[in-house]
């Protein structure tokens, strides 16, 4: 499959770097306003796949999009240390209203699968935008929060993260839900897989985890300006489960009919991942505080996704 990457910069460039060394991709085209900056990534990134697969790394023109399956969209601005992910909202839709306007006409059957913060939102003004069926504008949404919640449980109980069960859903960002009811090591409910190796779930402890997925980002910031390998890989991932029709359960984000009682929102549940997009949503079990957060990022979602003019 052919992918389409907007936007070169560390997000883009991580992606299209993860793609290649999976051969997860025939041909990856890299495009950007900065046109040297597309080429440079191209060129860096071309020269790592002789090591691992065949994909061919190019840079180019949106009519160089022509032919893609998917298309990545990472244009826009980043977060500063500090600043919040819904604080880049109007620059960010500034920037995908031209982006859509010149990606739209030459791949219009594209899946659409869109990075840029704050990516609930992005991907409910994609779709609204693009008029393309909401189940093929797909958000990275939560991807990343459940990877970081797996990697910190893992870690805490001495297993494998790939052996954890569990979802961040709602917002990719502050209002986020952590849903620890739903969570299984293996098939063993995760208190009881806890209990059973002796690394209880303390309170104490199901913070500090909480804390390490919701300010991840804020911190990795501080420290480096700004995250790209986690969601370049889980960029790859989905486009993974959409290349070979995997039908993977993942945390993305969709507009969706209803979640936790607010319509029409685009936000992160688990969902079943193909080559059509997502094929079906899947509502875990929460207890009422679990519920009630979803509901309260859901509406927060709802409400700055109503009120961008487009
Ligand atoms: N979904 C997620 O989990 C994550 C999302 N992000 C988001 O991804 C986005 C990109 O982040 P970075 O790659 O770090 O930023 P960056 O600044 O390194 O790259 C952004 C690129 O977009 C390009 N661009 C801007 N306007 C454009 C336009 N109109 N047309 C074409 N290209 C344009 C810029 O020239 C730049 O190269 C940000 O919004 C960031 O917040 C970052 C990390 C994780
Ligand atoms: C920046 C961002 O959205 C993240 O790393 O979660």
């Amino acid at each position: 499959m052919k992918v389409g990457i907007v936007g070169a910069g560390m997000v883009g460039s991580s992606a299209g770097y993860a793609l290649a060394l999976m051969g997860l991709a025939s041909e990856i085209v890299l495009i950007d306003q900065n046109a040297a900056l597309a080429v440079a990534q191209a060129e860096d990134i071309a020269h790592a796949v002789p090591f691992m697969s065949s994909t061919v790394v190019n840079s180019g023109h949106y009519r160089d999009l022509e032919g893609a399956g998917v298309v990545i969209l990472a244009a826009g601005v980043s977060q500063k240390p500090g600043e919040t992910r819904l604080e880049l909202l109007e620059r960010n839709a500034a920037v995908f209203r031209a982006v859509l306007a010149e990606v739209l006409p030459v791949v219009p059957d594209a899946i659409l699968l869109i990075a840029s913060n704050p990516v609930d939102v992005m991907t409910q003004i994609t779709t609204r935008l693009s008029g393309i069926d909401p189940r093929r504008v797909i958000g990275s949404g939560t991807i990343l929060d459940t990877a970081r919640f797996r990697s910190l449980i893992g870690r805490h109980l001495g297993i494998s993260p790939q052996s954890v069960h569990a979802y961040v859903l709602g917002e990719h960002g502050d209002s986020e839900v952590l849903a620890w009811t739903s969570a299984r090591a293996g098939s063993v409910p995760l208190s009881s897989f806890a209990a059973q190796v002796g690394s209880p779930l303390t309170t104490e402890v199901r913070a500090q985890i909480d804390d390490g997925v919701r300010n991840a980002a804020y911190k990795i910031i501080n420290g480096k300006g700004s995250t790209y390998y986690g969601i370049g890989a889980g960029l790859a991932r989905i486009v993974k489960a959409i290349a070979r029709d995997q039908r993977d359960v993942l945390s993305v984000s969709i507009s969706t009919p209803e979640v936790a009682g607010v319509r029409d929102v685009a936000l992160s549940i688990p969902r079943v991942v193909g080559a059509e997009g997502v094929l079906a949503d899947l509502f875990p079990d929460l207890d009422d505080e679990e519920y009630s957060a979803l509901n309260r990022s859901a509406s927060l979602l709802k409400e700055r996704a109503d009120a961008i003019a487009l």
